[in-house]
């Protein structure tokens, strides 16, 4: 009898990640492997490796809450891919956090990684709760545990977690404290995202904002689209959307929507982006500011604009709001924020997506950096961060484009192709035997 093959054994596992269900990212990311795969020549044999995470770990956190009861959460960490390097991808905290969304989320960091040549495979973690929820103790608590139950796979030469959507330097700060207790000695070089007093980098907290400016400054070129005067609109105003927007307000463009979990604000001449970041910061959103006008949040979609920027989460341009947007580009700031159906509409009418995977490089570019400076115990000035982060970003979307242009692909298709190469060259040159 022959063996079953791996499709049909994953299956038999009652795993979910064959057959996920549609419009989810791990099937939009499962799309995005198909996509790629006439391109990739003799390589193609590989590409099961794509489709199956490496490693997932489930843990049980359980803390003990400020009113004396014990909560249990869930948290994960997956190491997508690891043919490169290391596993390398940020932590989130939300309350619909799934294994299948990490399982995207590491994948799309093994593309993104190697789509900007960083040494480094794919992972990703989180717990599924809602950190607003949470007292700062009860946040600490449950930090700390949640890195010791995965003590057990990461490390700074084995898995480097980092901030991802609701976690930060803080966070980051407890994960390596915790490392470190645990370890016996202090290894800054566990996580990146730290504070600048504990092998923190300069210019890491802005570097993924910064790379979608960067991108969309590069790809706004290409297509003749001037930056000074461009109308621009945001969803997700956290450390992703608010960095950016300020760098495309300093190049002289408008912001002229952004969207949070507070609300919709627009103004046709452009939100005032000190007072916006002002009063965001003071009521946790920018559902309160006053220097524009409240709009229902499904008319975001529609907002005259030349420039969108989806950077909270997945899934939100849909095919239907594809249909309606009127930006001439869209820079994925937000990890999977695109569904494949909505591709195929945006290409259709003309309008340029830059995918996540090279858009929203930055951030991880720049944890890269400070890994490398916790090695070495040196560290760089912002402005050699900056410049080194700025010709990363515009080389890797120089090859993409050119990709794109070779075999008439979306820019897309040809991040994945840059990226699906490196992996699988490296995957078949490590052989199958161990
Ligand atoms: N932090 C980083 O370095 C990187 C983050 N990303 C991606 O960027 C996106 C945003 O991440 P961060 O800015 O770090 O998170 P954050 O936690 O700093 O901010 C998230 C933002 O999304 C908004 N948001 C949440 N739910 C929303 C909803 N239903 N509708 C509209 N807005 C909503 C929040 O109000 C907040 O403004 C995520 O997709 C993340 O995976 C990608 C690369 C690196
Ligand atoms: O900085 C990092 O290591 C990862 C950032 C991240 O999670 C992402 O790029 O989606």
């Amino acid at each position: 009898m022959n063996a079953p093959s791996p499709t049909v054994s994953a299956h038999a596992s009652g795993l979910s990640y064959v057959s996920p269900a549609p419009d989810s990212p791990w099937s939009t990311y499962l799309s995005q492997i198909d996509r790629v795969l006439p391109y990739l020549g003799s390589l193609a044999r590989w590409a099961e490796t794509l489709r199956r995470p490496k490693r997932s770990l489930i843990v049980d956190v359980p803390i003990e809450m400020d009113d004396g009861t014990v909560r249990h959460f869930e948290g994960y960490r997956v190491q997508h891919n690891l043919s490169r390097g290391p596993g390398k991808g940020g932590v989130r905290y939300h309350p619909d956090v799934t294994l299948e969304e990490v399982m995207a989320l590491s994948a799309w960091m093994t593309i993104k990684n190697a789509a900007v040549n960083l040494p480094f495979g794919g992972a990703k973690g989180g717990i599924r709760v809602d950190p607003k929820k949470l007292s700062l103790k009860e946040l600490e608590k449950l930090t700390r545990r949640y890195t010791s139950e995965i003590g057990i796979v990461i490390g700074p030469q084995q898995d480097i977690p980092a901030p991802d959507m609701n976690t930060n330097a803080q966070i980051m700060a407890w994960m390596m404290d915790t490392y470190s207790a645990n370890a016996g000695a202090t290894v800054t070089g566990v996580v990146t995202g730290k504070p600048v007093h504990l092998g923190g980098s300069l210019g890491r907290v802005k570097a993924t904002g910064r790379g979608v400016f960067v991108t969309g400054r590069e790809a706004a070129r290409r297509i003749g689209l001037e930056l000074n005067g461009a109308r621009v609109a945001i969803q997700g105003f956290g450390n992703v959307g608010s960095a950016a927007a300020e760098l495309f307000a300093g190049a002289g463009a408008k912001i002229v929507a952004v969207q949070d979990h507070t609300g919709t604000m627009a103004n046709p001449n452009g939100l005032e982006m000190g007072a916006l970041i002002g009063s965001a910061r003071l009521h946790g959103g920018v559902g309160e500011f006053r220097g524009g006008e409240r709009i229902d949040d499904e008319a975001f979609w529609e907002t005259d604009c030349d420039i969108l920027v989806p950077a909270a989460l997945e899934g939100q341009v849909t095919a239907k709001r594809a249909r309606r947007l009127k930006a001439k580009m869209l820079l994925e700031g937000a990890n999977g924020p695109t569904l494949p159906e909505a591709d195929d509409v945006l290409a259709e009418r003309g309008v340029l997506v830059v995918p996540d995977v090279i858009c929203n490089a930055g951030g991880v570019t720049v944890s890269y950096f400070e890994w490398v400076q916790d090695f070495s115990s040196f560290f760089w000035t912002e402005d050699e961060i900056n410049l080194r982060l700025d010709k990363i970003m515009v080389d890797a979307l120089k090859k993409i484009w050119d990709t794109a242009d070779r075999h008439r692909v979306t820019l897309r298709t040809a991040t994945f192709a840059v990226a699906c190469e490196r992996i699988l060259t490296a995957r078949q040159e490590r052989g199958l035997y161990p």
